[in-house]
């Protein structure tokens, strides 16, 4: 290390600070707890409210998972729902009396900008489990309606219990849906016919036409199988590299919508400083020397 980094390092205790920074704050509609090293736990808890989204939800949301992207110790999240279901979507009352507010703006293009700001901060709380670099698992058991939908497609994994049951139901309640499923939903299941048809009809499909389609890798008899199989998988990927880890989330992203070339210029960049990180050569000297797992720093 430079003299001058080194000097400034020790001075200011640059990782003692940013630990100090990252301590999670306190959530009214979500509980987050560390069941396991490095797995963090976000639920939605609203239960008597059938988990839906209201005015501190949406803020919550995109408050917990920045917060968690930026917590070193964090290195993949289950999300889930307390209560009897996942969730039952956007609190209609809650749209209600947000459409009243937007109503009392006489002026069409201030009532315009009310309404195209109220979307887009719905928006971004959505996209914070896209844009967090570590690995986001849902479990989903009973019904998932409408912003449920855009929730876990946001998510990079999906898992339900047998008795889950999905809705895109945004036409059915007269919108068209804004805050994330129409773009990520078709690239989840891989057929752009079915969604549209999911999206088009509002039907209501359940956990077996679920795992057909591909919106969930696995079903399970009930939420603690459910629970436990993604406990386990989860600490399989907190003890992978977190730096390999996140570099593999960010690629996937960011690949999506890109070409191949586009793609492989994105992780060439990323690798580029990432093969000279410390987690390579301890996995490649453990791996060649059939040695003990490493352990590596949180990141
Ligand atoms: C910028 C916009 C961003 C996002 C937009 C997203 C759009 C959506 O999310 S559309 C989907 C909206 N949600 C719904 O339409 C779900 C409606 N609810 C149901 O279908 C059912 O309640 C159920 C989830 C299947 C559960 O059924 P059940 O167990 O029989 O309970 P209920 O007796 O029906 O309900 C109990 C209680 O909860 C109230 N409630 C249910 N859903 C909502 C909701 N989404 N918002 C507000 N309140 C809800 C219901 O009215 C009952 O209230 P009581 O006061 O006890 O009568």
């Amino acid at each position: 290390m430079h003299t001058l980094t080194k000097l400034f390092v020790n001075k200011c205790n640059i990782s003692g600070l940013i630990r100090c920074v990252s301590s999670l704050p306190k959530y009214e509609t979500l509980t987050v707890t560390v069941p396991k090293k490095n797995v963090y736990h976000v639920e939605l808890s609203r239960p008597d409210k059938l988990n839906t989204v209201n005015k501190p939800m949406w803020g919550d949301l995109k408050k917990c998972f920045t917060a968690l992207h930026h917590e070193p110790e964090c290195r993949v999240i289950i999300l889930s729902g307390q209560g009897k279901l996942f969730t039952a979507g956007i609190d209609l009352k809650s749209l209600i009396e947000y459409f009243s507010v937007a109503n009392e703006i006489e002026d069409i293009g201030r009532r315009g900008r009310f309404l195209y700001t109220y979307i887009k901060e719905c928006q971004e709380s959505i996209s914070a489990l896209e844009e967090c670099t570590k690995p986001v698992m849902s479990v989903v058991h009973g019904p998932c309606i409408g912003a449920g939908i855009d929730l876990i497609t946001a998510a990079d994994m999906r898992y339900c219990t047998e008795d889950a049951w999905f809705q895109v139901k945004e036409v059915a309640v007269g919108l068209a849906a804004d805050v994330g499923t129409l773009q990520r939903l078709p690239k989840v299941i891989g057929s752009a016919s079915t969604a549209r048809e999911l999206c088009f009809t509002a039907r209501k499909f359940y956990a077996k036409e679920a795992l057909e389609i591909g919106l969930v890798s696995k079903v399970f008899p009930d939420k603690e199988s459910a629970m436990s199989h993604v406990m386990a998988t989860a600490e399989q990927i907190a003890s992978m590299s977190p730096v390999a880890v996140q570099a593999t989330k960010q690629n996937i992203i960011f690949s999506q919508n890109k070409s191949n070339a586009e793609g492989l210029e994105h992780v060439a960049l990323i690798n580029m400083v990432n093969h000279q990180s410390e987690d390579l050569a301890k996995s490649a000297i453990a791996m060649a020397s059939k040695g003990e797992k490493p352990e590596f720093e949180d990141y």
